[in-house]
């Protein structure tokens, strides 16, 4: 797998009141395949997610992907990092499915039969051969998400970093997605508010006011995050009548967990 870098890498912005800490110093080493960041909306896991790729630069130390530093060859590091957004809206841009996946492919294959054969084989490995012709603007929210995927994953990227990829597709396409991102060969970083698709990563990272307060196995570090927001919760200390404290709590991580699911 590859490694993701993090070397007290921070991010600080400039605001109309005055400078704002966005993401604090943060020094990780990521070399699993599936790495999940979760956290309460605004803590910081875009900025986090944005640094492997260069989308967002590093104001205090540096971010490498196996060991090239990311605002020192931004170009060779988007080469090995494909990026999937939440809104397919911001990566699909060509009429018909077949052409978006041709546009993706534009520096890896010459000549435009050899893309176009290509393209279809893409748009076969996500179901998607019989709207190879048909325009995106026909797609439903769930294709139009796994025609972003085919594009992001058609010139095979070492590292793909989704960031929230499943918020705006319901049930089953957030499934769907979930299982084409989880079962991919590919480094995963995911940021997520999918507590689900969280468990099924092999690290996951929780981000809380813009520093990691929690890193490691899964089940342990979405137990963290829920017991972290449930006291937020306007519900009763003990519980419903008959609940026990425990039960109490589970309801709120239930509550957590649906509003975490609503866009
Ligand atoms: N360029 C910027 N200028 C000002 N504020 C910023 C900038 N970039 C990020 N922020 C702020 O930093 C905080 C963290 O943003 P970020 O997008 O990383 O959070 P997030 O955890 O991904 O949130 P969400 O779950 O809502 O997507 C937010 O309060 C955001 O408004």
């Amino acid at each position: 797998m590859p490694t993701l870098t993090f070397d007290a890498a921070g991010v600080t912005v400039d605001t109309p009141h005055g400078p704002k800490v966005v993401l604090e110093p943060t020094t990780l080493e990521l070399t699993e395949r599936r790495v999940a960041v979760v956290g309460a909306n605004g803590s910081g896991k875009s900025t986090l997610a944005r640094l492997v790729n260069g989308l967002v630069t590093a104001t205090t130390g540096r971010v490498l992907v196996d060991g090239v530093d990311v605002s020192k060859d931004p170009s060779r590091v988007r080469r090995r990092v494909g990026f999937v957004f939440t809104d397919p809206a911001a990566q699909v841009v060509m009429p018909t499915c077949v052409e978006d996946v041709e546009l993706s492919l534009r520096r890896h294959v010459k000549g435009a039969s050899a893309r176009r054969a290509r393209a279809i084989e893409v748009l076969a490995g996500f179901g998607l051969t019989d709207l190879a012709d048909t325009s995106v603007h026909a797609l439903s929210g769930g294709q139009r998400q796994m025609l972003a995927l085919a594009g992001v994953l058609a010139v095979e990227p070492a590292v793909v970093v989704a960031d929230e990829p499943t918020t705006l597709l319901d049930l089953a396409n957030t499934h769907l997605v979930g299982d084409v991102l989880l079962g991919l060969d590919q480094q995963l970083l995911l940021v997520t508010h999918d507590l689900e698709l969280a468990r099924r990563c092999d690290r996951v990272l929780v981000i809380e006011d813009g520093r990691v307060r929690y890193d490691g196995a899964p089940a342990a570090a979405v137990d963290d995050y829920v017991a972290s927001v449930a006291p937020r919760f306007d519900a009763p200390s003990t519980g419903s009548p008959g609940q026990t404290g425990a039960e109490g709590v589970k309801s709120w991580g239930e509550e957590l967990h649906r509003a975490a699911r609503r866009p």
